[in-house]
Formats: C-alpha cells, sequence, structure tokens
C-alpha cells in the first residue's frame, strides 16, 4: 500500500475542501485560502459528540457527511458504552460479534492465506467475547478452506460459557471445526481436565497437561495463531492457565494474529506481561484502543488495522465521553480510561492546507522569525528556519544574539538575520525583548514567532521571553482582552504576533508558571512544543507520569496554557483547549534525533504564517514532518537526521496534497483501515 494513487483518484474522502476536521482548525477568515468555518451545524450536544472530538458548537465534516468517519482512538469504558450504544440502536452483540470475526477472518486470509489442512490456522479462544471473536473467524476459514484447515484451543469450560461466547461455541460445534476445550480453572491441587468439543472429533483428552499438550503441538505445526484469548475485557494479572497458553503461543515462534488487542495488553496503558504476546498482526474493532498506541502496544501489537464492525455513526463518535465515566470492571478501575482522540489522517491534513494562488507572493505566505540560537546552539534556530522555509513560509529571518550572526547567516542564502542586543558573552540581553518587536513592526504582512530553539535558559533570555509573551509584568495585571504596552504597530504588525514556544523557549515558560500563559495579552494564537521532559516541567509533573499518561498530559497542557499543546515523542498527540485531541500515527523511531524538534517548530511557524489557525497549524505540521521523516528512511526505524526531513518537506506536502492511499484502504478489505499505514517511501 504504498503505491500513491494519481490525483483525482483519491475516493470520497477527498472529495471536498472540508473533509475531515473540527470547524475550530479551519482556516481563518481574511487568511490565505479563504473561509473558515463550516457553516449550519448543530452544537455538539445536539449530535451527541463527544466534548473531546470536536470543538464546541461544532462537528467534523466527517461527521456531516455519508462517509466513513476516521479513525477512533478510545478508551476500554468508551468501547463498552460504544458497543452498548451500538446494541441499544438495534446493532447487538452477536450482530457485532459475527461482523468481527468475519472481518478478521478476511484480513487473516490476506495476510496470511491461503489456508490447508497442512498447516492449519490455530485459535486460542478465551471464555469471553474476545473468545466468541475467534470462535466467529474459526467457523469461517472452515468454511473457505475445510475444517481442517483450522483448530480451536478455548481455554474455559465450556459449560461455563455464557452469551454469545456460549452461542459460538455451539455453532462451532455444528460447523466440524477441531475443537478442545479445557475443563475449569484448576483448584489447588486438583486434577484438570480439557475435554473436545464434543460435537467435532468427540472423546475427552484428560488434564491441563494434556490440553497444553495438544496446543504446544498444534502450534508447532500452525502457520499462524490466532490470539482470542483475552480482549479489553481482561482484569488484573494474567491467570496462571492463560499465562502458560500464551507461553506456549509465544515459544512457538509462529506469527500471531491477535484479535482486538495481543492478550493481557492492557487497553487502556498499554501496559504488558512478559508473556503478552508479541503480534504479527493486530486487527482492533470498531476503533483503535489507547493501549495499541501507548507503552508497550506498539512493540506488541505489531501491525494494527482497525476494523469497522458497524457501530452507527453516532456511536462511533459519541463512544468517547471524556473516558472519565466509570464503568465497573473497565481496565485501570475506569477512572483511569483516557479521553478520545482521533487519528490524523492525509486527508484531513489536505484540507487544512493552505492555497497558494498563482498569483501569490511572498508576503502572501508571511514571516517567521526565530528567536534563539544562542553561541554554541546556533545550529538550533538554522533548522526552524530552514524547516519553515520548506513548508511554505514566505520569508524567515533567525532573530539571534549580535555575536553570532554571521555565524546564522551562512546556513542558507535565503534566511534572513537581525543581531539582537546581547551580553558580553554572547547571550541575550533584556534589551532583545523590544528589540526584536521593533524589528517585526518595520516589516509588512502576517509574522510569526517561532521562540526557542536554542534560545538558553540565561537572565536575559527569561526577561526576552517574559517580554515576548507579554508576561514581563506580575501575575495578572492586565487581562487577556488588554494587549498592554506596545500593542499594534506602525505596520500594523501586532506585538504579539501568532507564536510558536519550543525547547527553552517552554523551560522558561515552566519557570514563569503555565497558567500564567493564559494571561498573554489578547489571548494571541499560541502553540507549545514540548517533549515530555518539557511537558513535565511545564506540568510540575514527573517525565514518567507524562508518559503513563500521555493524552491527559496533552490535554491538561492545553487547558492550562489556553494553548495548542504537542506532546511530541512516538505517537506524538496534539491537544487544544477546548478538548480536542489527536494522535499522530505516521513517522517512526528512526525520528528519535537531535534537532528532529527544531525542524517540527519551525514547520508550525510556516503553517501558522500562511494562516492558519494554532490548531490546524499544529496539524498540518505534526503530519508533515512525521511523513517527510518516513520519505526519508529507506524503512522504519532507521536513523534519519533532522537535515534530511527538512529537505523532504516539499515532496510531504505534494504527497499529502495528492491524496496518499486512503488508510481505509488497508489491502483492500473495505472497511479496515491501517492504524500506522506502512512508511510512505
Ligand atoms: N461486547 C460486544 O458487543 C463486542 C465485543 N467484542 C469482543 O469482546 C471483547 C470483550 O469481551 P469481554 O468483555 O467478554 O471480555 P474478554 O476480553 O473476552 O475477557 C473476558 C474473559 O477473560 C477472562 N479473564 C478476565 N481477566 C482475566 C485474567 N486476568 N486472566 C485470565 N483470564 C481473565 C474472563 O474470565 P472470567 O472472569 O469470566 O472467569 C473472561 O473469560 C472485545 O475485546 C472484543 O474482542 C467484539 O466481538 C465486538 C462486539
Ligand atoms: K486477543
Amino acid at each position: 500500500m504504498t503505491a500513491e494513487e494519481p490525483a483525482g483518484t483519491a475516493g470520497p474522502e477527498f472529495a471536498g475542501p472540508a473533509a475531515g476536521m473540527p470547524a475550530t482548525p479551519g482556516r481563518a477568515s481574511g487568511m490565505p485560502g479563504g473561509a473558515a468555518s463550516l457553516p449550519g451545524q448543530p452544537p455538539a450536544a445536539a449530535t451527541g459528540v463527544s466534548a473531546t472530538g470536536v470543538a464546541p458548537g461544532g462537528r467534523t465534516a466527517l461527521e456531516a457527511e455519508p462517509r466513513p468517519a476516521g479513525v477512533w482512538i478510545l478508551s476500554a469504558a468508551a468501547v463498552r458504552r460504544g458497543d452498548r450504544l451500538a446494541a441499544e440502536a438495534g446493532l447487538g452483540g452477536p450482530v457485532l460479534m459475527e461482523t468481527a470475526g468475519r472481518t478478521a477472518a478476511t484480513l487473516l486470509w490476506k495476510v496470511a492465506g491461503p489456508f490447508s489442512p497442512r498447516e492449519p490456522v490455530v485459535v486460542l479462544a478465551g471464555g469471553g467475547n474476545n473468545g466468541g471473536d475467534g470462535m466467529v473467524l474459526a467457523r469461517w476459514v472452515a468454511r473457505w478452506a475445510g475444517p481442517a484447515a483450522v483448530k480451536v484451543f478455548l481455554l474455559a469450560e465450556p459449560a461455563r460459557l455464557r452469551g454469545e461466547a456460549a452461542v459460538q461455541w455451539s455453532l462451532l460445534a455444528r460447523s466440524g471445526v477441531p475443537a478442545i476445550a479445557l475443563a475449569g480453572e484448576p483448584a489447588p491441587g486438583a486434577r484438570q481436565e480439557a475435554r473436545q468439543n464434543p460435537g467435532a472429533e468427540g472423546g475427552v483428552v484428560p488434564a491441563a497437561d494434556a490440553f497444553f499438550y495438544h496446543l504446544e503441538a498444534a502450534v508447532a505445526r500452525a502457520r499462524v495463531v490466532v490470539d482470542a484469548l483475552l480482549g479489553v475485557g481482561v482484569r488484573g494479572a494474567l491467570r496462571p492457565l492463560a499465562a502458560r497458553a500464551l507461553q506456549v503461543v509465544g515459544a512457538a515462534g509462529v506469527p500471531v494474529f491477535a484479535l482486538d488487542l495481543p492478550s493481557g495488553l492492557d487497553a487502556d496503558t498499554g501496559e504488558a506481561a512478559p508473556v503478552v504476546p508479541r503480534a504479527t498482526w493486530t486487527v482492533t474493532f470498531a476503533a483503535a484502543k489507547w493501549g495499541l498506541l501507548l507503552g508497550q502496544g506498539p512493540e506488541r501489537a505489531g501491525q494494527v488495522f482497525v476494523a469497522d464492525i458497524g457501530w452507527p455513526q453516532e456511536t462511533g463518535t459519541g463512544a468517547g465521553g471524556t473516558g472519565s465515566e466509570t464503568e465497573a470492571g473497565a481496565p485501570g478501575g475506569g477512572s483511569e480510561g483516557f479521553p478520545s482522540a482521533r487519528v490524523l489522517e492525509a486527508a484531513s491534513v489536505a484540507a487544512l492546507l493552505p492555497h497558494r494562488p498563482w498569483d501569490a507572493h511572498k508576503g502572501w505566505a508571511g514571516h517567521v522569525v526565530v528567536a534563539g540560537g544562542r553561541p554554541g546552539q546556533v545550529g538550533a534556530a538554522v533548522l526552524a528556519g530552514t524547516a519553515a522555509l520548506q513548508a511554505g513560509a514566505g520569508t524567515v529571518t533567525l532573530a539571534v544574539p549580535a555575536p553570532v550572526r554571521a555565524e546564522a547567516a551562512v546556513h542558507r542564502p535565503e534566511i534572513m538575520t537581525w543581531a539582537l542586543p546581547a551580553t558580553t558573552g554572547g547571550e541575550w540581553d533584556a534589551a532583545a525583548a523590544t528589540a526584536l518587536a521593533q524589528r517585526e513592526g518595520e516589516r509588512r504582512g502576517r509574522v510569526v514567532r517561532v521562540i526557542g530553539p536554542g534560545l538558553g535558559q540565561s537572565p536575559g533570555a527569561a526577561a526576552c521571553l517574559a517580554g515576548w509573551l507579554g508576561l514581563d509584568g506580575p501575575p495578572a495585571t492586565r487581562g487577556p482582552e488588554d494587549p498592554g504596552p506596545g500593542a499594534g504597530s506602525p505596520a500594523g504588525v501586532p506585538a504579539f504576533p501568532p507564536t510558536v514556544l519550543d525547547a527553552d523557549g517552554l523551560n522558561l515558560a515552566a519557570r514563569l508558571g503555565i497558567d500564567r500563559l493564559r494571561e498573554r495579552p489578547g489571548s494571541f494564537p499560541l502553540v507549545l512544543t514540548p517533549h515530555p521532559g518539557e511537558a513535565a516541567r511545564l506540568l510540575g509533573w514527573t517525565t514518567a507520569q507524562v508518559q503513563a499518561r500521555r493524552p491527559l498530559a496533552a490535554l491538561e497542557l492545553a487547558r492550562r496554557s489556553g494553548a495548542v499543546a504537542v506532546l511530541k515523542g512516538a505517537g506524538t498527540l496534539v491537544a487544544g483547549p477546548a478538548g480536542d485531541l489527536y494522535a499522530c500515527t505516521r513517522g517512526h523511531p528512526g525520528m528519535a534525533s537531535a534537532g528532529m524538534g527544531d525542524a517540527l517548530a519551525g514547520i508550525v511557524g510556516a503553517m501558522l504564517a500562511q494562516g492558519l489557525e494554532p490548531l490546524a497549524a499544529a496539524l498540518a505540521a505534526v503530519f508533515l514532518h512525521a511523513l517527510a521523516g518516513e520519505l526519508a528512511a529507506p524503512a522504519a526505524g532507521v536513523p534519519v537526521q533532522a537535515t534530511e526531513v527538512i529537505a523532504r518537506l516539499p515532496a510531504a506536502l505534494q504527497r499529502v496534497r495528492r491524496g496518499l492511499p486512503r488508510s481505509a484502504e488497508a489491502l483492500g478489505v473495505p472497511g479496515v483501515a491501517w492504524l500506522r499505514p506502512p512508511l510512505a517511501g
């Protein structure tokens, strides 16, 4: 699925410019590219749409139109709620399970088929609905390839099965699929029995040891093992028999196809015991689960597909809730469930990108001023500035301490430099705060600041930052609507232009106090781009706490600062102050290298400079950055340097504009989307 589609054949997701994003991240009126919000939309409350998924008062264009919605990321509690709402709407558990199991069987055929009795598919099923999914899959494999092409091991007592799992077990018996079930959980010291599905081969296999003997033998000659032991219903530590079964599967080295989640993976946090399988593929139902993106999830889940199982659309979008509604039995007790988020898609990003008119001039695309580059860290500012240029900014200036101006100027002839007041040691002088505003005031057109790459944390830098944010007075001396002294300028450039805070800009802001960012004059547009360490400093958490609760950390950053927050790291999250939350599943571990953050800050600046609202700018920048990182790497995880990524930004822009293959076109199975598509390159 790495082939590009020709322009104009990209399918309905590309049908209109409004595709895919909340009203808030639309382009601002009067900005390049035209109009902003989507007219005539009912308020969120009327649509049942979660406040975390869309801006208040609006809903996404995708939801408004009769076409497949994008992929959601939900907590286990939200998934339960979605299942319940679907059932209330008339799509009960058996229908959903049949759809899940059959879709999974189709996908399994695509990735590991065709099947034959010589190498049967082994399904390890549990006693809950995840096991039920596995039994549906087995039934369909049997219909397509014959009953001998699949074998089911049920790690549960058939007589104790309830609901849909019990129904599936009895249907399996009629289908002739060989199946072996375990008789009961072990009472200490008790003799365990396993018995075969009476409808299949008949007979009794004594003792748990015999069950595992047969499982081991079957797995050894299996083409693929389907892990249908546990899904979102797992509670607490794995019980011994479940752990033993998973150990057998893991030890065999056979490819694993996990249903919903690798068994035992925490659906919310991605925590996993060592025996949790390392699946080659995972097909997750209705929506992605947070645990597939966080913690150990990406390691254990392998290639993840998201299968649409037919939740009514309002169920899918409304299921998210805040994640805070406590449900009995939800993993993590429910209260720790994370809010819902949407996966960032190329088509949605394409709809956000500015359209450059034929008669565009450099002023049209704005002016990015990078404030940073202290002695020894000039490269950081250069990277941010170069990335801004490559991402389409009209002009770029590096505003640096005077002694390093020449050093900053030699890298790119297209980039201008301003020498700002410095101390004798070459660090920032507090006078640079007003000097920068004055230089900006001499320019026409839209100015955007990227503050932080190579800024340092000297007292002068701290004073400058406070001035640039309009927070140099005592706390709350002026309200957010009062622009304060120095607002406006001869050329009409606001004294507090849209701003990106990165690196030491964030570390210094943490010293000011993140909550003070809400007091910034006129609530000028602000985007924060912290890595987990910087986020921890801003929030007063530890880095481990940030990483353990990334969705909450991103939302908390946005809420407390009143700004858009980009929480970097594997699976970058973008949060808006109104509670919007998005996850980027593109990019790869090879992008964990020096200067990558500087590049991202520059790209956000370029998007703001081209007139995007802060949330849209952050979303577009994060996606383009990740895609450029993919284009720069020959394979996932191969180290790439920031300069290589920056060089690919125009290609990434072009890809997004032309339309990448839709993630919903995974392997040609309708209704199945990639969570993390193969590298774009
Ligand atoms: N509902 C729907 O509409 C749809 C649901 N769908 C599917 O259902 C899945 C959720 O099903 P679920 O809720 O039945 O839970 P599930 O993951 O099978 O686990 C329960 C089983 O695990 C056991 N068990 C628990 N903890 C354990 C431990 N620590 N160690 C060992 N065992 C443990 C527990 O045993 P018990 O406590 O009952 O003795 C019980 O047997 C979901 O992931 C998706 O795949 C799809 O078909 C779409 C429609
Ligand atoms: K599973």
